[in-house]
């Protein structure tokens, strides 16, 4: 359990971290995002007492810090697991995740449970990536914190590594049973993992929620267009749908009457040969694996992105058609800026 009120934190006169509230559950994990330079590292190391903060409170299990008395980090029992690892090179494995531990059970427990077995006595050079992060996971779980922090657990690794290992975390973590708070800079790691996702924006957080409604309701445009790409189809609310060069589209909101923006996803558009309700040309495409990325140019000059499986390719140039996929509830902003 963790509990942030109205935290703020400077750098000199430089305000990095400002008013910012929330609170944790006992084995919940938080991911958090931001652009680079939003404070996420910033807000870590104050929960962690790396960095005095200037106003509001850190409340964790036992201990509570605020600007005028500040706990100091051996006394808050927060773990930290950092990108390049932090092992220690003259170690081996059991040494560097049983460091200074008088028992040395927890770390044999989770030696075994991160499948490190038959690496104990190695030293980390030794090591591939994937190897040293789950050896760094071990030795911060081995010293039986009460809230751990990651900061960027597998920026340093491969794409296909960080598939399985954000998992092998997840689960240890759950294992555990330790609230956690995790920065990425992955989107799918993002929203993926965690039960819930903090989206951070100068020094501030734009949206806590679940995964799934900061991406399907985000709060503003900037979680709308941080949380993947986003199309922003200027309509005009009537009371009944939301009248836009794509057609009618409705959703579950009561939308202000009058201007609005409404989220369209590339994925929630089809592109077709000749069925579709709107025409549109292909501007650019990027293909990406499994599905392909268009940037298409709408009659009224408007471009939106579309994604579509490769089944059917077009080419820059091409005219095509557009639908919206069914069971579309899309978020709809006011075009004042303000979210509806
Ligand atoms: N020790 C420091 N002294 C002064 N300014 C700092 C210090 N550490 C960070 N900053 C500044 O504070 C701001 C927030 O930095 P922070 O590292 O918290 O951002 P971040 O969101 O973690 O960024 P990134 O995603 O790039 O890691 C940045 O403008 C950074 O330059």
């Amino acid at each position: 359990m963790l509990s942030v009120s109205n935290v703020s934190v400077e750098y000199g006169s430089v305000r990095v971290v400002r008013d910012l509230s929330f609170t944790l559950q006992s084995d919940e994990i938080l991911m958090l995002v931001g652009p680079t330079g939003c404070g996420k590292t910033t807000l870590l190391h104050a929960i962690a007492g790396l960095v005095a903060i200037s106003e509001g409170s850190i409340g964790g299990e036992g201990w509570t810090s605020c600007a005028k008395a500040l706990v100091p980090p051996e006394q808050r029992n927060v773990g930290m697991v950092f990108q390049d690892f932090a092992l220690f090179p003259h170690l081996s494995v059991i040494d560097n995740v049983a460091f200074r531990l008088k028992d040395r059970a927890p770390a044999d427990h989770w030696i075994s449970l991160l499948g490190l077995e038959t690496l104990r006595d190695a030293r980390p050079a030794r090591l591939s990536g994937g190897q040293k992060q789950r050896v760094a996971l071990a030795r911060a779980l081995a010293h039986e914190p009460s809230l751990l922090l990651l900061d960027e657990p597998l920026s340093n690794l491969d794409a296909a590594l960080k598939d399985n290992l954000r998992f092998e975390i997840r689960d240890a973590l759950k294992e555990a049973g330790l609230p956690a708070i995790w920065v990425t800079h992955d989107q799918s790691e993002a929203l993926s993992v965690g039960d819930r996702l903090g989206v951070m924006n100068a020094g501030q957080l734009e949206q806590l929620d679940t995964p799934e409604h900061c991406f399907t309701r985000p709060a503003n445009r900037f979680v709308a267009g941080f949380l993947g790409e986003a199309n922003l189809i200027p309509g005009d609310s009537t009371g009944t749908g939301i009248k836009t060069e794509l057609g009618l589209i409705t959703t579950d909101h009561s939308p202000a009457l009058g201007s609005v923006e409404v989220l369209l996803r590339p994925e929630d558009l089809q592109v077709h040969v000749s069925d579709g309700e709107v025409q549109a040309r292909v501007a650019s495409l990027s293909f990406e694996g499994s599905t392909v990325l268009y940037r298409l140019c709408l009659p009224s000059g408007l471009e939106i992105k579309a994604r579509t499986s490769t089944d059917r390719r077009f080419s820059p140039g091409d005219s095509v058609r557009l639908s919206k996929r069914p069971l579309l509830n899309p978020a709809v902003f006011a075009a004042n800026k303000m979210p509806v």
